[in-house]
């Protein structure tokens, strides 16, 4: 076995011991760098995760790494960049992306000269990349919106970004507008979301200006588009942008499009626009893992002028977890409630001002047992039976479901939910999670019925 192949042994033995969260914030970017006469080199990616893995994980690296090379090893933990696989095969965004120190001077002068927002009127001077904080969850669609910025017109045409709520989305479209922009003023950029070109196209048909609204969108360098689900059903807009598309691409100028899901995914597209938006670059942007998080709020803080102590940056940091803009509001609540009343930014401060927010985390305290009778209830499946050894085939959806949802919204391994579940393989478990967690994407109903037991749990548990 080579070193990738060892590692990759000791963390499945890893992630059937540890949660998923743990799992995914403190092993996943991991590699094994060396292993020489009984000492493994395991490389991650920053001081922080090397102390969180040495404080928390030494025991079970060690057990897994010895039980897959058959002899006991001593483990190092060291920081060596660029460590996660995901990120090893775009080699060449990421020199891009660690390579922006022209771009943060760049960003400078496009915050202290407003005049190029103003002319383009609808770009957002604080949406820089300089403002942008990198990580894990979001480096690849960062390094995609800097080549592009770097290059119109070049590679990733179109480039696809998509995400939840609120992870940056719209940032990074105002970014690569700013960018272009201040290289060169002369560049035709235009911010658009779906629904505006929907209005304008509406309104140009109205006011039989069609041929207007035409040249209008047809002689642009680099079109930034938001949120085009919402293109989805109208007929009309989608046989627009499909030519407008066509008559951008092939003259080479940039499309950039986002979306809070694939174009996959998105209901009643036209398969002609969706086969278009996976021609370039797809890139997908998470939640913020912690230490993003962390350092979002520090940058935020050090922008507002305010200190923050590093006790309230971590409760923040933990107590929102999947929504940035939410995080910022967060902190922007504290701030302004400490100054209200008066009183020092600390961890009880930040609880009162933050308290209708914290009941609604705390709600996400739910055991197995709760999970495993909520899926019961609404798929009207005997627990007994849930938690047999039965396969026919109307329970083996909701039994993935629940090993889905115990894998989501609880503390539980892989092997406790194997147990809790007729005594399952772990194997069967992942299968079974790994199998919702990619059909909630694409089947409505599926997702509606995963939404609905989530619900169902948040509401028993507040
Ligand atoms: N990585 C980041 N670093 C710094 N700030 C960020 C980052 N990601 C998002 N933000 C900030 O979070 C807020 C929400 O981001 P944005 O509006 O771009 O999200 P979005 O994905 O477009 O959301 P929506 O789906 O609601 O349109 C903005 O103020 C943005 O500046």
């Amino acid at each position: 076995m080579n070193l990738t192949q060892i590692w990759q042994a000791a963390l499945g033995a890893i992630q059937l011991q540890t949660s998923r969260q743990d799992y995914e914030t403190w092993l996943r970017g991991t590699t094994l760098l060396a292993l020489d006469g009984g000492l493994a080199t395991v490389g991650t990616t920053s001081t922080f995760h090397k102390e969180g893995l040495e404080n928390r994980f030494m025991a079970p690296v060690r057990r897994s790494l010895g039980d897959v090379v058959g002899y006991p090893v001593q483990v190092r933990v060291v920081i060596a960049n660029g460590t996660a696989n995901r990120i090893e095969n775009y080699g060449p965004l990421l020199e891009l992306a660690s390579n922006s120190e022209e771009s943060e001077s760049s960003d400078r002068a496009v915050q202290l000269d407003l005049s190029s927002a103003m002319r383009t009127g609808m770009l957002n001077p604080k949406y820089t990349f300089s403002r942008f904080i990198v990580g894990s969850s979001n480096r690849l669609a960062h390094a995609a919106c800097l080549a592009v910025a770097d290059n119109p017109g070049q590679h990733y045409n179109p480039l696809f970004l998509y995400g939840g709520v609120g992870l940056g989305k719209t940032h990074l479209l105002h970014a690569i507008g700013n960018y272009v922009l201040d290289r060169d003023p002369e560049i035709n950029v235009l911010y658009v979301s779906s629904e505006k070109f929907t209005n304008d196209m509406i309104n140009a048909i109205r006011r039989q200006q069609t041929e207007e609204f035409r040249m209008r969108y047809r002689n642009i360098d680099v079109l930034l588009v938001d949120d085009i689900q919402f293109i989805a059903g109208k007929e009309g807009t989608q046989e627009e942008f499909f030519h407008t598309f066509n008559t951008l691409h092939s003259a080479a100028k940039h499309i950039v499009i986002s979306s809070d899901k694939p174009p996959k995914a998105i209901p009643t597209l036209e398969e002609r626009l969706r086969s278009r938006f996976e021609w370039g670059l797809i890139a997908d942007i998470q939640p913020p893992d912690l230490e993003t998080r962390t350092a979002i709020l520090r940058t935020k803080g050090e922008q507002m002028n305010v200190e923050i102590p590093n006790e309230v940056i971590d409760f923040l940091a933990h107590k929102v977890q999947s929504n940035i803009r939410e995080l910022e509001g967060s902190l922007n609540r504290v701030a302004a409630f400490a100054e209200q009343h008066g009183l020092p930014i600390n961890v009880e401060v930040a609880t009162s001002a933050l308290a209708d927010l914290l009941g609604s985390a705390r709600r996400r305290r739910i055991t197995p047992d709760q999970v495993i009778l909520a899926v019961s209830e609404h798929f009207g499946v005997d627990l007994r039976i849930l938690q047999g050894r039965g396969r026919s085939r109307n329970i083996v959806v909701p039994r993935q479901v629940a090993m889905y949802l115990l894998r989501e919204e609880t503390e539980c391994s892989l092997v406790d939910i194997g147990k809790l579940l007729g005594g399952r393989d772990h194997t069967t478990v992942m299968y079974g999670c790994d199998k919702i967690s990619e059909e909630i994407n694409t089947d409505n109903r599926l997702r509606n019925e995963v939404l609905s037991i989530r619900e169902r749990l948040y509401n028993q548990a507040a």
